[in-house]
């Protein structure tokens, strides 16, 4: 058990709940990252094209596995592009035969790659009435598109016109509110029956929407949802501590290349997996919570997923601060690692 006064924590290996690992160079080159600290991930499907059918699903897996370093027993959970032309039967086959994990909502135009997702929810009904009778999840990407609403009430106007008439619909549809960025969205996810969790991001325990827009714009922070004001970042860190099972580590860890963030027009995705851990050891232990730690990160991802937590252990140190890389190299270029403003002290201890 973790050891609140220590500067030393052993956990069982964390999993990331919510990842991207992209393709071709920038999956070589951010896999190893993941693979080191992490024992599982669930990885986005919303390539370019989207991993939409259980044999895209399976080929994709092939590729991770090919990016990882010798001997790595990191697993990727893979997942399924949910379109209006997606098939029963393709998704029941995908879970039955565990090549898929989950099934993921993106509302068409919410956010990266999201083009081929779903503009229309009950052309979708037969797919999602069909998870509900196998108990497979469902991962949605919480923001309405609607270009009327503001973009700071995007997850909560989700929430009353989507999630919650969804809920009444198909009340056996187990629904994963990834990325949760609003105290709406914990109170929605506190509120509702077992079957509806949600993972929180490294980024959103950390930063509120100052980092992007005050004193200058960085974008190296700007991801979506865009992060809120301080108070709903509050709400989430008090969710992630809580040891409440409905909340899980989703990193949302989604890299681009610095040429592509630092545009007039850039995009959306903070780049977080190297540093996640000790990241969040920081967070925990200034909340007085890093008992809470290996509930959030280790356990309560594997229960809501019907898995075992990893028999592995990890051990988090706490020593002198260090200084992360601001960056990895890609054959294509720089990505950006997320900065969280603070000195780091934790580091995970490297096997021996
Ligand atoms: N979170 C982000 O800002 N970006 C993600 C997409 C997503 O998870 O919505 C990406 O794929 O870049
Ligand atoms: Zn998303
Ligand atoms: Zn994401």
């Amino acid at each position: 058990m973790p050891n609140r006064s220590s500067t030393r924590i052993t956990l069982r290996r964390p999993d990331d709940w919510h990842l991207h690992l992209r393709d071709g160079a920038m999956l070589r080159a951010v896999a190893p990252h993941s693979a080191r600290d992490f024992g599982r991930a669930i990885v986005m499907p919303n390539l370019v094209p989207p991993v939409v059918t259980s044999e895209e699903a399976a080929q994709y897996r092939d590729r991770i596995r090919s990016a990882l370093p010798a001997g790595s027993r990191f697993e990727p959970l893979m997942t399924l592009y949910l379109t209006e032309a997606t098939e029963p039967s393709d998704v029941a086959r995908a879970y039955m035969s565990g090549v898929a994990q989950a099934v993921k909502l993106y509302p068409a135009g919410a956010t990266t790659n999201s083009h081929a997702g779903v503009r229309d929810l009950e052309k979708v009904r037969p797919v999602l009435e069909r998870m509900a009778e196998i108990g497979m999840p469902l991962c949605v990407h919480g923001e309405v598109t609607d270009p009327e609403v503001d973009i700071f009430d995007r997850e909560a106007v989700f929430i009353d016109r989507v999630l919650r008439p969804l809920r009444r619909r198909i009340p056996d549809l187990r629904i994963v509110l990834e990325h949760v960025t609003t105290q709406d969205g914990v109170d929605f996810v506190r509120d509702a029956p077992r079957n509806l969790a949600a993972t929180i991001t490294t980024h959103h325990l950390v930063i509120n929407r100052n980092a992007i827009l005050a004193g200058g714009i960085r974008p190296h922070y700007y991801c979506l949802p865009v992060a809120k004001r301080e108070s709903h970042r509050i709400a989430l860190v008090q969710a992630a501590v809580s040891g409440d099972e409905r909340f899980f580590l989703g990193t949302d860890s989604a890299p681009h290349l610095d040429s592509a963030k630092l545009q007039p027009c850039g995009c959306a995705g903070v780049f977080s997996a190297p540093v996640t851990l000790p990241i969040l050891a920081e967070v925990f232990a200034a909340a007085g919570a890093l008992s809470q730690l290996e509930a959030f990160a280790s356990l309560n991802g594997p229960a809501f997923y019907g898995l075992a937590p990893n028999e592995e252990r990890v051990t988090l140190v706490k020593g002198e601060v260090w200084s992360p890389p601001a960056s990895i190299v890609t054959d294509e270029g720089p990505v950006t690692v997320f900065d969280p403003g603070f000195p780091l002290h934790w580091r995970v201890e490297e096997a021996s």
